[in-house]
């Protein structure tokens, strides 16, 4: 059954609630299972915090989130599915694997002015201050 979700995939998003420690700390698990099961190096991984607007209940520090990513080599976006104001990045995890998708297929990318877009750099966060991942593309 599990096999099943791991066949021909073409990206990985880990999620966390940025609320709970222990749904952080278990992402090694999630990314040992995933190697296990051969997911080839080029599939894109991202790494989600998700219930950011619950700010006053933050047990996984961006600090520690982003040094995690780091190692995994993930980009990281925090996001809430609640508030609106967070939820644009939602929409940029899904741009972002899109863009890393296209880019490995050699197709060009839409950026946000417009297409096509210019050649693709390397993946990057935009904003490292505030933690949150943000689409190079
Ligand atoms: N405040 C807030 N609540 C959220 C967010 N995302 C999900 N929830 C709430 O968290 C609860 C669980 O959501 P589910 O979608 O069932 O997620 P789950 O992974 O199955 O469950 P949990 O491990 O409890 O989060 C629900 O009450 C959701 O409304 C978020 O970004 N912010």
């Amino acid at each position: 059954m599990v096999e099943h979700y791991y066949r021909n995939v073409h990206a990985v998003v880990f999620v966390y609630d940025v609320t709970k420690m222990s749904s952080f700390t278990n992402l090694k698990t999630w990314i040992e299972e995933c190697n296990g099961h051969a997911v080839p190096p080029l599939v894109p991984r991202v790494l989600v915090g998700n219930k950011c607007d619950l700010k006053d209940l933050i047990q996984v520090p961006s600090s520690l989130a982003l040094k995690f990513a780091d190692a995994h080599n993930m980009l990281l976006f925090e996001t809430s599915a609640k508030d609106p104001q967070e939820s644009q990045n939602v929409d940029a995890i899904f741009m972002c694997l899109v863009c890393r998708l296209k880019a490995q297929r050699s197709l060009p990318c839409r950026d946000t002015e417009g297409w096509p877009a210019q050649p693709q750099p390397q993946p990057r966060r935009l904003d490292e201050a505030s933690g949150k991942g943000s689409c190079p593309c």
